[in-house]
């Protein structure tokens, strides 16, 4: 069996204060933050970075931490007015990036290391009772996330994963479905390309996405499977709103892209398990 641990660790890059766990397998490493559930690192040899974190990310008053593999839940985006009754002014993306998640669960194996993390909810005005939500993270040849929700109720979700990359205008996606719903125009657009590309503001929704996607960049291509989404979400905030926001540096937006894993459904009261898997090709 490779190497292989499981440690607790406080403090990751400029964050030195926060909780979190780091996991060995062989020469890979995953760092996760217990705060927000939230892989932050995943290399799966020394020196090679696939995830980025921001320098000006804070974990403080309540902020959500900029960078690695966010989870949005239970809903995306703006909350959807089924999920705000009372409508109060709630934060975007749901309420558990700024969670405090418990280790639940850990296992070592020859075929590699995982831990599990849960948090539960006992206050959401949509929904009465309490539900807890987990995401397992298991490093071997890959690292796989699977968040899940046994509780049959109306919830959106995502992995809202920000990737490494060197040179953002090398950088693509791809293949996505040609029909996406901009974000920035509120319209669907019909392309005739199933790559996206990176040179100015991009927020787009791939409804259909499929199981496999390819993030190419200058140095190496990440696979990205997927599955229970309904949807993939590319984005990238370009120089403006890098500018603009507090946790992003002006430049930021030239160092990453996230492409997210997503089931945005309404329509039915279900569970969840959404999974995300990366590979370094
Ligand atoms: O600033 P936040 O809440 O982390 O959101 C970042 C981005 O997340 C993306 O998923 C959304 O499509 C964008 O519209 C949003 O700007």
């Amino acid at each position: 069996m490779p190497r292989a641990s499981i440690s607790q660790q406080t403090g990751f890059a400029h964050l030195t204060d926060l909780p979190c766990i780091k996991l060995q397998y062989g020469a890979a490493s995953a760092v996760i933050s217990l705060y927000g559930g939230q892989v932050l690192s995943y290399q799966p040899q020394p020196d090679t970075e696939l995830l980025w974190v921001s320098p000006l990310a804070s974990w403080q008053q309540h902020t959500p931490i900029r960078g690695g593999v966010p989870v949005c839940w239970p809903w995306f985006g703006a909350v959807a007015p089924e999920l705000n009754p009372q409508q109060q002014p709630l934060p975007n993306h749901g309420v558990v990036r700024t969670k405090l998640w418990q280790l639940s669960g850990q296992t070592q194996r020859p075929a590699g290391v995982s831990v599990t993390l849960a948090v539960t909810l006992d206050d959401l005005a949509f929904y009465q009772g309490s539900v807890t939500l987990t995401l397992c993270v298991e490093l071997a040849d890959t690292l796989s996330i699977t968040l899940h929700c046994s509780t049959a109720m109306l919830q959106q979700a995502a992995l809202h994963s920000y990737f490494a990359v060197e040179n953002i205008s090398q950088a693509a996606v791809q293949p996505l479905p040609l029909t996406y719903l901009d974000k920035l125009s509120g319209g669907m657009v019909q392309s005739d390309s199933s790559c996206a590309v990176f040179n100015a503001e991009v927020d787009r929704i791939y409804p259909q996405a499929g199981e496999t996607l390819r993030l190419q960049h200058a140095h190496g291509d990440i696979a990205i499977r997927q599955s229970g989404h309904d949807a993939a979400v590319v984005w990238n905030p370009w120089r403006d709103k890098s500018r603009q926001a507090a946790d992003l540096a002006d430049d930021s937006y030239q160092q990453f892209v996230c492409v997210e894993t997503a089931r945005l459904q309404l329509h039915d009261a279900a569970e969840l398990t959404l999974v995300q898997q990366l590979r370094r090709l």
